[in-house]
């Protein structure tokens, strides 16, 4: 028997089925903080050295260990933003190849007191390299951060300045250093600041505050390890 609920007799027509609605769209990634700020490469033996960095159970000889080789990763990566030269050498059998030599006129800078665990790895990859210092102690109340100290090379205007300073938790740190520096005449656009682990709270921060900054960091996170030059100075 045929069913025949049509209005004229003749089978119902079968209702057609409703398109299936578009499936959610992924999220879209987060948009770039800035286009200054560079974060290396997320390999996996870059994670391993901050799964020991970040390890409460790490002792302080395998901490300062592996915060170095962090650092020297970083440091050489660091490197990469200085300006080179074309310079062409002649290889022992004769052949000429076309390289690069980094242009004169780079100095560090340190933010005492964990930048200063940054210095060796500077210094292993730029042997004679000038190294500056500055002091920012921060109000244990109202967290103001302030310059109680700053020594740079006396012609540090005129250079390129690698700025170094493991950890960026809130960037109040380097914010109040980078104003120091701008009243000892050092341009925001000549400074690259390296750091090992950043928030993107600091990250907005100093970027807004200095766009022409570069920052070149090992991680974005909202969560940054504790008493970094503590635990790499056995002060704990
Ligand atoms: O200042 C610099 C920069 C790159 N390489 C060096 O040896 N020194």
């Amino acid at each position: 028997m045929t069913r025949t609920d049509g209005e004229d007799g003749k089978p119902a027509a079968a209702a057609p089925t409703p398109p299936r609605p578009p499936p959610p769209a992924p999220p879209l990634p987060a948009p770039p903080i800035s286009d200054n700020l560079t974060v290396i490469p997320p390999k996996k033996h870059v994670r391993e050295l901050q799964t020991i960095i970040r390890d409460r159970n790490t002792t302080r000889s395998d901490f300062k260990f592996y915060a170095d080789r962090l650092i020297r990763l970083v440091v050489e990566e660091g490197l990469n933003l200085l300006p080179y030269t074309p310079a062409t050498v002649t290889t022992p059998t004769g052949h000429q190849y076309p390289g690069l030599r980094y242009q004169r006129g780079n100095c560090g800078v340190s933010i005492v007191r964990s930048g200063e665990a940054m210095e060796q790895g500077l210094r292993d990859c730029c042997r004679s390299i000038r190294i500056g210092k500055i002091l920012v102690s921060s109000d244990l109340d109202t967290h103001e951060a302030r310059v109680v100290y700053a020594k740079f090379p006396e012609d540090v205007a005129e250079r390129k300045v690698l700025l170094m300073y493991p950890i960026m938790n809130t960037g109040n740190t380097i914010v109040r250093a980078l104003h120091v520096m701008r009243e000892h005449g050092i341009q925001e656009q000549n400074v690259i600041l390296l750091t090992l682990f950043c928030t993107p709270v600091a990250a907005r921060l100093v970027t807004s505050s200095f766009p022409r900054l570069r920052i070149l960091t090992s991680e974005m996170n909202e969560v940054t390890p504790n008493h970094f030059g503590q635990r790499y100075f056995g002060t704990d």
